[in-house]
């Protein structure tokens, strides 16, 4: 049948090209069409018409989703539906709809959908991207590992101060000159998690370290660009294509060999007496001999591997967000350098027990993370059997996005949604939690990590005002331009960190 259909076309088209390309094409509009149709009926959510086999492929703007979401959002309301290929994905805008899928429909959208680029990469192992029973064990480990390491005690508390001082070292090197703060601020949150997983931190000189964080920086970038998207679709034939999704591969592959690495050499130093980071406990769980646990050394790699990556980019990429802003808005900033100065002074350093008693920088901490909204429309799950979102039908298999963009940039929620503003955090001076924030997603797959990044960003933050005042190199305009990849990221920037006056 094929190879007459082929005979038949190549044919017509040796005699008629315009004619043969306009008869193809509408043929293609009517099957487009036809299963639009086909959609309504059974009462799929709404979404632009798309083309057979790319399905809405072109109508997204890769460089900034945002773009397309949001008129599509206007367009067709706060459920719509598009397709690449075989993958159907509904994004949902608002609240009490976001909630709606993440906490009451929680055990149908627990999963995390398994496209081709997600499958090549993480394998369906590990903590992010990983389903089932194998999830729910790897996640009560790690929770209950990141715990037995101090999350949320004094010990971590202090390996971050301590953390904190070694960034400060670094940034007053740069004696007030222009600089990129990127990779310091990068390899100091990447410390905290490297102890805890590791056992070790890195030197900021380290260039070794900084070769594995730029690969870490080229993963997040390169997982947005339109030839990783077009893997999604076809796979088969984009494994052989040159481009950027063979970069990101060999960039994770990296990454990879890098974990294996430390966890043959943990394997040759552990001391059954001791335990001294994740993976030493790992390994001790592995020598119970379960095999019907999801406990292996592929998955110890791929736990370590997301404890790395989610512990390092998000934290990081907010932290630099924060500068930027405080460059920018340099009264609020001085706001906080006086609540810092009243609260803690300049004799110690800031500790998680002065937050409290720091509102505005409380407030201004969480602005940032409004306002930066680095994961722009949250992990992505998919629906595990056949349901209903407001009143549209979600079949199994269905990749299910929540707008957190336009969540945190309500105009009904926030006074001034575009501008920062940490006045949308305080009520009479006092720290006012606001439902409409969800950096850290909500429900039973809300981040691992949540505690200790808020423990690193209030820290690190408070620890660098204390010592710095943030500002623009001379004659420079600072931009607030982003890149999207993973995370959300402000495109590098220059700024000069002025010591305080003590
Ligand atoms: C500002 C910093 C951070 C932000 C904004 C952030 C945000 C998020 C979000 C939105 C998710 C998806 C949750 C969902 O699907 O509902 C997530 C998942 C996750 N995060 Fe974070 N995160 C941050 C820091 C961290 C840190 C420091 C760690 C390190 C321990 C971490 C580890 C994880 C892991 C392992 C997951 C996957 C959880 C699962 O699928 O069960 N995150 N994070």
């Amino acid at each position: 049948m094929q190879l007459f259909l082929g005979t038949v076309l190549s044919s017509l088209w040796e005699r008629a090209p315009l004619q043969t390309f306009l008869l193809l094409s509408a043929i293609l509009l009517i099957l487009a069409q036809y299963l639009q149709r086909k959609r309504q009926h059974l009462n799929y959510p709404p979404g632009p018409p798309g083309l057979p086999i790319v399905g809405n492929f072109f109508q997204m703007d890769y460089k900034n989703p945002k773009i397309h979401v949001q008129k599509f959002t206007k367009k067709y309301g706060n459920v719509f539906c598009m397709h690449v290929r075989n993958l159907t994905f509904i994004m949902v805008t608002g609240l009490p709809l976001i909630k709606e899928v993440l906490v009451n429909q929680d055990y149908v959208f627990i999963d995390r959908p398994h496209a081709p680029i997600i499958s090549h990469i993480f394998k369906s192992l590990g903590l992010i991207m990983s389903n089932g029973q194998g999830w729910k064990e790897q996640r009560r480990f790690a929770l209950m590992t990141l715990r037995n390491f101090g999350l949320g005690k004094k010990t971590l508390e202090d390996r971050i101060r301590e953390e904190a001082r070694y960034l400060t070292d670094a940034i007053r090197e740069e004696k007030g000159q222009p600089f990129d703060p990127h990779f310091q601020i990068k390899n100091a949150v990447s410390n905290i998690i490297c102890s805890i997983t590791f056992g070790h931190r890195f030197e900021y000189h380290d260039s070794q370290f900084r070769e594995l964080l730029k690969s870490l920086d080229d993963v997040s970038v390169l997982s947005g660009r339109w030839e990783s998207q077009l893997f999604n679709m076809f796979p088969w034939i984009m494994k052989f294509l040159p481009g950027a999704h063979q970069q990101l591969f060999r960039e994770w592959k990296k990454l990879e060999t890098f974990v294996e690495n430390v966890v043959k050499q943990h394997k040759e130093d552990l001391n059954p007496e001791e335990t001294l980071d994740f993976i030493d406990a790992y390994l001790k769980e592995l020598s119970k001999d379960n095999i019907h646990s999801s406990f292996n050394e592929k998955n110890l790699i791929f736990c370590t591997l997301d404890l790395f990556l989610a512990g390092t980019e998000t934290t990081a990429t907010t932290l630099r967000w924060a500068l930027l802003y405080m460059a920018l808005y340099p009264e609020i900033q001085g706001k906080i350098q006086a609540e810092i100065d009243w609260v803690v002074g300049q004799s110690r350093q800031p500790t998680m027990a002065d937050k409290e008693n720091m509102p505005y920088t409380n407030a201004a901490i969480h602005e940032v993370q409004r306002m930066g909204n680095v994961i722009p429309f949250n992990v992505p799950r998919v629906a595990t059997v056949d349901t209903t979102v407001a009143g549209y039908y979600v079949p199994k298999g269905t990749m299910m996005m929540t707008n957190l963009t336009a969540l945190h940039r309500d105009p009904n929620e926030w006074a001034t949604p575009e501008t920062f503003n940490p006045e949308h955090f305080l009520e009479n001076g006092q720290f006012k939690k606001r439902e409409s924030f969800l950096p850290f997603s909500t429900g039973k797959r809300v981040c691992l990590g949540e505690l200790l990044a808020r423990t690193e960003l209030f820290l690190f933050f408070t620890c660098l005002l204390q010592k710095f005042t943030f500002q623009p190199p001379p004659n420079t305009q600072l931009s607030q331009d982003f890149r999207y990849g993973l995370t959300l990221s402000p495109v590098s920037y220059k700024i000069c960190a002025l010591p305080r006056a003590m």
